[in-house]
């Protein structure tokens, strides 16, 4: 039996996780990464989303309460293999371990999470003489994206014209990549950033980008089962709304139909702002969603063209 079939595995046999009556058959699989930087996150918006599931201890598969769907807790790095080959319906991974795996042409990205975002970056040590990424090919560089970090410095050996013997050794590590200059064991590493702080502990400087990354909702280019479309459909647009209610607020205000027009540019909202008359003459009540990071300075703007008593709401869901 394939280790990857899901279905079989744990619908075959005496059950690994499920009560006597219950099975996967039939439910949808979707994979959540088990641990590092997305689970955390990955909980949030199912909660969000109201998908209810109790996971017993160390137990990597378990059922939706409330809906015909089968979480399945994977590394992230697997997750796009996972998806892409069918043997599970939707996931959550980082946009970076799906072009690590190969896995673009077989999995789609429906929704981009706003969250895990990172870079892949080429680092130096601060101290090396090595400056730009054209002093670094032919030399040494260690990482856990070998994929990545081998096209990219393809081409710049290629562009070099470097031949076989002279090319960039790239050496795979499966952790902490960053040791590995300290360590004499590279001259370079490409490994993600978020804010800086473990690359500068270890004396490194960033000199290139390789890859901008976030997480993101995948689903099978080729799905297995089709007739689970309108439930990944429902999924995915719940989501979207758990990452739209946090991104936006609702903006109200009051203000002269005299000074409306140029309210409106400042709150234009996704579609449209919605206008309200006041039992005041000439004056209008404004409700529109704006940017939650921009609020503040929108506010500011507002109340610089006459807008009175503009208050803030944050949202708790929606749908867009
Ligand atoms: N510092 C970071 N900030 C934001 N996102 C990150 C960061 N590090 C990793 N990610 C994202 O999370 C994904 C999983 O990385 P992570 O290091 O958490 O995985 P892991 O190896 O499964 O977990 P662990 O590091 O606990 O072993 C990465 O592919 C990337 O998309
Ligand atoms: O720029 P920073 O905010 O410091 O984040 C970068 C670090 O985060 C990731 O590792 P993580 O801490 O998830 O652990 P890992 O090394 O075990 O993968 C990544 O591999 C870097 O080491």
């Amino acid at each position: 039996m394939s280790m990857w079939d899901v279905h079989n595995l744990y619908s075959s046999t005496d059950n690994l996780l499920l009560a006597d009556s219950e099975t996967l058959d039939g439910r949808l699989l979707f994979a959540i990464p088990k641990k590092g930087r997305l689970y955390e996150k990955c909980l949030a918006l199912l909660a969000g989303a109201d998908i209810q599931f109790r996971r017993n201890n160390r137990l990597d598969v378990c059922l939706v309460l409330n809906h015909r769907i089968a979480l399945v807790f994977l590394p992230a790095a697997d997750i796009p293999s996972f998806v892409g080959k069918g043997d599970v319906d939707l996931g959550i991974t980082g946009h970076d371990v799906i072009l690590e795996s190969n896995m673009q042409d077989l999995v789609t990205e429906e929704l981009r999470l706003g969250f895990g975002k990172c870079s892949l970056q080429v680092q130096v040590p601060e101290c090396s003489s090595i400056k730009t990424v054209d002093d670094l090919a032919g030399k040494r560089v260690v990482t856990s994206f070998e994929v990545l970090a081998g096209k990219y410095f393809s081409e710049i050996d290629d562009r070099l014209q470097l031949v076989e013997g002279n090319r960039t050794q790239i050496e795979y590590v499966g952790g902490s990549v960053e040791a590995a200059c300290a360590l004499g064991l590279a001259d370079g590493i490409v490994d993600l950033v978020e804010s800086g702080d473990t690359m500068r502990a270890a004396g490194l400087h960033a000199i290139a980008t390789v890859l901008e990354t976030e997480a993101v909702l995948i689903r099978s280019s080729v799905p297995k089962h089709p007739h689970l479309t309108p439930l990944i459909t429902l999924i995915a647009r719940r989501i979207a709304g758990v990452i739209a209610a946090g991104k936006y607020v609702v903006c109200e205000y009051n203000i002269s139909r005299d000074n409306l027009a140029a309210a409106i540019i400042i709150t234009p909202g996704r579609r449209a702002p919605t206008i309200s008359r006041l039992e005041e003459e000439n004056w209008v009540a404004v409700s529109s969603m704006v940017e939650k990071n921009k609020c503040a300075q929108v506010m500011d703007e507002l109340v610089k063209v006459g807008a009175e008593d503009v208050l803030i709401f944050n949202l708790d869901n929606c749908r867009v």
